[in-house]
């Protein structure tokens, strides 16, 4: 059964359809993450899954649970990272913790918890004079002090530069580590790729797609770009290019100077053609490389809109 079942789901804010219809299923252990433009509906979404905002239309199980049967039980099953403001600014973070810890009936250990976010050693600093990267730490520690089975977090990334984002991935893994599932928004595509199981992109209130990042990446084509840049110049890449464009698989070709492009659905095997090219010519390769399709690819592919942090 899945930890997390969404059926769909509606949600209008007088003439806006914040979301048009939206139905997953996680199961226990998963990092699921919902990615997609501003104003997408993810934080709707979420609102609705968190019991803060009643849908319009659809269900909404936790655990086989429904809110208007068993609020208190869902309560305690799911841990919401705090909006910033939810913090007490002029208390430590011990502090913060232990008063959130007091709502519930059985709080994981405060000092577990410390460990699980590094403020160990930040404990007795007020919240006011924490980084930003520490305050999304500890709101993190806030949603999973009641011990959830399920731990949403909303764009916990945002803002914070990369060894801070890398910080909270962390915090994310070693979540997945015991078994926690995570439900993310994020609006970092090589966030999305690194932490989840499964990502599904939403556009205008609906899911366009949803699956593995690998297979989202595979099943959008088997297509890769290869790079080559020649030691010998603009002459050695403009024959290069005449021969690559022969080549089986090649599909397309660019060049630049003595950069040469070629998009090939046999990859391998257009290099491979293409190094017989250079060896029989003398020609010397400065660079080669195979680019890899990423998320954003996908993203731009299933929405028709370009990515933009
Ligand atoms: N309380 C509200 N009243 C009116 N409109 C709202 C309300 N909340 C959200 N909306 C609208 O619903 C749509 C979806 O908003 P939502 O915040 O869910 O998107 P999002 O995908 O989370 O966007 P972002 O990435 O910018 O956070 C937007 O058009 C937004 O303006």
């Amino acid at each position: 059964m899945p930890v997390l079942n969404v059926q769909g789901l509606r949600k209008t804010f007088g003439p806006v359809t914040a979301v048009e219809e939206i139905s997953f299923a996680v199961e226990a252990g998963e990092v699921f993450t919902i990615i997609g433009p501003n104003g997408a509906g993810k934080t709707t979404t979420l609102e609705m899954i968190e019991g803060l905002l009643p849908p319009d239309a659809g269900t909404i199980t936790v655990d086989g649970l429904t809110w208007a049967k068993n609020e208190e039980e869902i309560k305690i099953k799911i841990g919401v990272q705090p909006q910033s403001g939810a913090m007490f600014d002029l208390l430590t973070v011990e502090e913060n913790l232990d008063l959130f810890a007091s709502f519930y009936p059985k709080p994981k250990a405060i000092a577990e918890v410390l460990e699980m976010i590094n403020l160990t050693d930040h404990r007795a600093k007020h919240v006011k004079s924490l980084s930003g990267g520490q305050r999304q730490r500890l709101a993190i520690g806030l949603a999973m002090i009641s011990d959830p089975q399920i731990i949403f977090l909303d764009e916990p990334t945002t803002g914070l530069d990369p060894q801070a984002r890398r910080n909270i991935w962390d915090i994310v893994l070693k979540l997945k580590a015991l078994g926690k599932t995570t439900i993310l928004t994020t609006h970092y595509m090589e966030e999305a790729e690194k932490l989840s199981d499964r990502v599904c992109i939403v556009d205008q209130g609906r899911i366009v797609t949803l699956d593995t990042p690998a297979a989202l990446i595979d099943r959008l084509t088997k297509e890769r770009e290869l790079r080559v840049s020649f030691l010998d110049g603009e002459a050695a890449a403009i024959e290069g290019e005449k021969v690559a464009a022969q080549l089986p698989g090649v599909t397309k070709t660019a060049r630049e100077g003595a950069f040469l492009q070629v998009w090939s659905v046999k990859p391998e095997e257009s290099l491979y053609g293409l190094f017989g090219f250079t060896k029989e010519r003398g020609f010397r390769v400065e660079q080669v490389s195979i680019r890899e399709l990423s998320l954003e690819d996908v993203f731009i592919a299933f929405t028709g809109k370009e990515w933009r942090d």
